[in-house]
């Protein structure tokens, strides 16, 4: 019997479409590769680390976030990383997968580009054959450095690209427009690659209009303070936009005072295409059905409403259409089963 919204929520068909692998290192995994390679962390262990997980605000976090990327160094240590996230989504029903690493933190200290896109698609290529996940990655850049930079990687890239689906952008955001980055949209759309950024997670609504406009992106990550701004609340409902929502994310970097204050269930009931996802799931307390659960508790969403940012989750994703469809109708059946058991 699935009479508990809890188990809804951990059986539901779902897709994770906003996870970054740097932030998916569990302190555990964090000392083990530290050790692996000889490198000094200043914490002396895994409880003092999760002390640590402390934040003020979005460059609070990524300072401690850029911190940890320094044990990820061979192939191999990408590849672990990478196949431990998807064992965990494979545990939480999650059937989609899309996966954010950055490269530009490992290659500026001599990591070699092949070494990280080899790690990352050989663990999602194992994962594909073993179980029945549909896995992806998504090419991430920086802001906060120079968008010849960004160029530069994206032909960089070529190798590889027919195993990466698409480009995002994060890093620092309030004094970083994303307009800026409007020649790398441009050049990585003309190639054929899917688009997503960060916007409005601290920055203005006005950020996020940037991004539909200059950018032309096909979704967008965060953009909660389009809830600040009700005609562009109208044109994310009016254009379906996808947005891919981090609640405890927000909560730990203070971007919201509480769950309760979240506007996921406003946004939802106004009929944005939001989802739920983990951003950084170690250091913000949660996967993708904690997050689910904690929204449960505190914005009082039903089974209908979990049903319906699930059905969004794959409705936002870069997965074939017929993939998208089947996944929907397999949400549905869920929903279907637990209203019938209830
Ligand atoms: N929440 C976030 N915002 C921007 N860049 C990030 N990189 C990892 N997590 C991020
Ligand atoms: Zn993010």
């Amino acid at each position: 019997m699935m009479n508990h919204i809890r188990e809804f929520i951990g059986t539901v068909p779902k897709a994770e479409l906003h996870m970054h692998l740097e932030g998916s290192l569990e302190p555990e995994m964090l000392f083990r590769l530290a050790k692996r390679n000889k490198i000094a962390l200043r914490w002396s262990s895994e409880e003092a680390l999760l002390a640590a997980y402390e934040f003020e605000n979005l460059e609070d976090f990524l300072a401690l976030y850029f911190e940890g990327c320094r044990v990820l160094v061979t192939e191999k240590d990408f590849y672990d990383v990478t196949a431990a996230y998807l064992a965990k989504a494979n545990e939480q029903s999650v059937r989609r997968v899309e996966l954010f690493l950055g490269p530009q933190s490992f290659t500026e200290r001599g990591v070699p580009l092949g070494a990280i896109m080899d790690g990352v698609l050989g663990a999602i290529a194992d994962a594909q054959s073993s179980s029945a996940i549909s896995a992806a990655y998504i090419l991430s850049v920086h802001r906060h450095r120079p968008v010849e930079d960004a160029l530069r990687l994206l032909e960089s890239i070529g190798p590889w690209s027919e195993h990466i689906v698409g480009v995002g952008m994060g890093g620092p955001e309030v004094g970083y427009p994303p307009g800026r980055f409007r020649p790398f949209y441009l050049k990585a759309k003309a190639l054929g690659y899917r688009t997503t950024v960060h916007a409005g997670e601290e920055g203005p609504p006005a950020y996020i209009r940037e991004a539909l406009d200059m950018l032309s992106v096909e979704r967008i990550d965060h953009g909660v303070t389009a809830c600040h701004d009700s005609a562009l609340m109208e044109r994310l409902a009016a254009e379906q936009t996808p947005l891919t929502v981090c609640p405890l994310s927000n909560l730990r970097l203070k971007g919201v005072p509480s769950l309760e204050a979240h506007p996921l269930k406003t946004m939802l009931d106004r009929g944005l295409r939001v989802s739920v996802h983990s951003d950084d799931p170690p250091y913000f307390g949660g996967y993708v059905n904690e997050n689910l659960e904690a929204c449960c508790a505190a914005l009082s969403l039903s089974a209908e409403d979990i049903a319906a940012l699930a059905r969004n989750s794959f409705l936002g994703s870069f997965a074939p259409p017929d993939e998208i469809m089947h996944s929907v109708d397999a949400v549905n059946r869920h929903l279907d089963l637990f209203l019938a058991e209830r």
